[in-house]
C-alpha cells in the first residue's frame, strides 16, 4: 500500500489525507481546482514537506515527521511526470531519456520503452521540433527510464489541446496495461479517470471525501455534489458478447446477464469493459415499450429517489438487477408516473448515446 497521512497547511486550506492506495493500477486523484491535489502528489514526490505526519511506500517510509524521516526526490524512486514536459532543451529526446537513467539499466529496457511510448523515429531530434503530446511521452519516457517503484503524474494531459489529449490517450492506456507499476494520477477530468484509473481519491478543501475502487466511488453519493447534470452517469461492468452482422454495433454482456448494445464495432469477445452511460441518456417506462426506437430496454427498480428544491430534475437510482443505474428525469414525470422506491420500471438507454468514449478496458 501507499500510505498517506499528512496535514499541511496550505495559505487558508489544511491539506488533511489519510488514506491509503494500492500498489497496483492507476489511483486517479480527482478533485476541483485549489482542492489540493498537486499538493499532495508533490508531498508524495518530496518536492514539498507536510508539516506533520506520514507517508510509507510498501514497507519504506518516505516521510515520517516523528521519526524525522524525509527522503529527499532522488532517494523516493519515484518517477514524476507533470502538466508540461520539462524537457532539457540542449538535449536530443535520447539525451533526455538518458537523464537519470539508472546506469545497470539495460538497452533491451531502453528499447522496450522506446516502443511502448512509440518514440523510435524521434530519438534524434530535439525538443523544440515536438508536439506537445509528443514531449508528454518523453517526459513519460523518461520517468519510466528511472524504474521507479511508482509514477506520479500530475494532470500529464492538461496542457494539451483536444487532438494531442487523444494521441496521448492511447499511450497512458498501453502503459497502464502493459506495466506493471501502480501510477498516481491526478486529473479532474472525468473522461480520462474512466479510461485510466482503477481507483479513485476524490479531495474537497483539502479533505480525503472518498477513496475506493472506480466503480464504488463513481457511484457514492460523494462524488455527485462535484458533477453538472451532463456529467451524471453510471458505470455497468460488461463483456464482449457480439457485434452485429449488418450494423456498426457490439452487443455487451452485463455482469448481471443483461444485454447492452452500444454504437461501436468491438471485436474482441470475452474482452471486459466499463461502459458509462449518461443519466440524461436513460429514460423510463411503466411497460415494456412496443415500437421503439431505443435498442437498449432493461427491467429495473426504482431504489431511490434524489430530488432537492433548487433543481429543476429527480434523479432516480435505479437497480438492473444487483448493478446500479441512475437516470434523471423532470419532477413532471416524478410526478406523472407516481414513482416510489420499489416500483418495476423499464430503463431505456439509447445505443446510439453509448460511444467510444464511454467504453473503457476493465
Ligand atoms: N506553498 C503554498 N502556500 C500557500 N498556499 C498554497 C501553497 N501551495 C498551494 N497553496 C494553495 O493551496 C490550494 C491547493 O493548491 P493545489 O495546487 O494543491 O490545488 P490543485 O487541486 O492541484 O489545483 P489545480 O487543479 O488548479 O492545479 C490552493 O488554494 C493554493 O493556492
Amino acid at each position: 500500500m501507499l500510505s498517506i497521512n499528512v496535514k499541511r497547511q496550505l495559505g487558508e486550506t489544511l491539506l488533511d489525507v489519510d488514506v491509503a492506495l494500492p500498489l497496483q493500477g492507476v489511483s486517479a486523484v480527482f478533485g476541483r481546482s485549489g482542492a489540493g491535489k498537486t499538493s499532495l502528489v508533490n508531498i508524495l514526490g518530496g518536492l514539498a514537506t507536510p508539516d506533520s505526519g506520514e507517508v510509507k511506500l510498501g514497507d519504506r517510509w518516505l516521510y515520517h515527521s516523528g521519526k524525522h524521516i524525509n527522503l529527499p526526490p532522488e532517494k523516493r524512486n519515484a518517477g514524476f511526470v507533470f502538466q508540461d514536459a520539462r524537457l532539457f532543451p540542449h538535449y536530443r529526446v535520447r539525451g533526455n531519456l538518458n537523464y537519470g537513467r539508472k546506469g545497470a539499466k539495460s538497452a533491451k529496457q531502453f528499447d522496450s520503452i522506446v516502443q511502448l511510448l512509440g518514440l523510435e523515429h524521434l530519438l534524434e531530434r530535439y525538443p523544440t521540433s515536438l508536439s506537445g503530446g509528443e514531449k508528454q511521452r518523453v517526459a513519460i519516457g523518461r520517468a519510466l527510464l528511472t524504474s521507479p517503484e511508482i509514477l506520479l503524474m500530475d494532470e500529464p494531459l492538461a496542457s494539451l489541446d483536444l487532438p494531442r489529449k487523444r494521441e496521448l490517450l492511447p499511450y497512458l492506456q498501453r502503459l497502464t496495461r502493459e506495466l506493471n507499476l501502480p501510477i498516481v494520477y491526478v486529473s479532474h477530468s472525468l473522461d480520462e479517470i474512466l479510461q485510466l484509473a482503477d481507483q479513485m481519491l476524490v479531495i474537497d478543501k483539502g479533505k480525503a471525501v472518498i477513496c475506493g475502487p472506480l466503480e464504488t466511488v463513481w457511484d457514492s453519493a460523494e462524488l455527485r455534489p462535484w458533477l453538472s447534470q451532463q456529467e451524471q452517469s453510471s458505470l455497468l461492468l460488461a463483456t464482449v458478447a457480439e457485434t452485429h452482422p449488418d450494423y456498426a454495433m457490439t452487443r455487451l454482456q452485463l455482469e448481471n446477464g443483461a444485454s447492452l448494445w452500444v454504437n461501436k464495432t468491438l471485436r474482441d469477445r470475452g474482452e471486459r469493459i466499463r461502459v458509462r452511460v449518461h443519466s440524461n441518456q436513460v429514460s423510463v417506462c411503466t411497460e415494456k415499450p412496443v415500437g421503439s426506437s431505443i435498442r437498449n430496454v432493461l427491467p429495473v427498480t426504482v431504489e431511490q429517489i434524489n430530488a432537492s428544491d433548487d433543481s429543476d430534475y429527480v434523479q432516480l437510482r435505479l437497480q438492473l438487477s444487483g448493478m446500479p443505474l441512475w437516470a434523471n428525469i423532470t419532477r413532471w414525470s416524478l410526478d406523472e408516473l407516481a414513482l416510489k422506491p420499489g416500483s418495476a420500471m423499464f430503463a431505456q438507454i439509447k445505443g446510439v448515446s453509448l460511444t467510444e468514449a464511454d467504453l473503457a478496458h476493465s
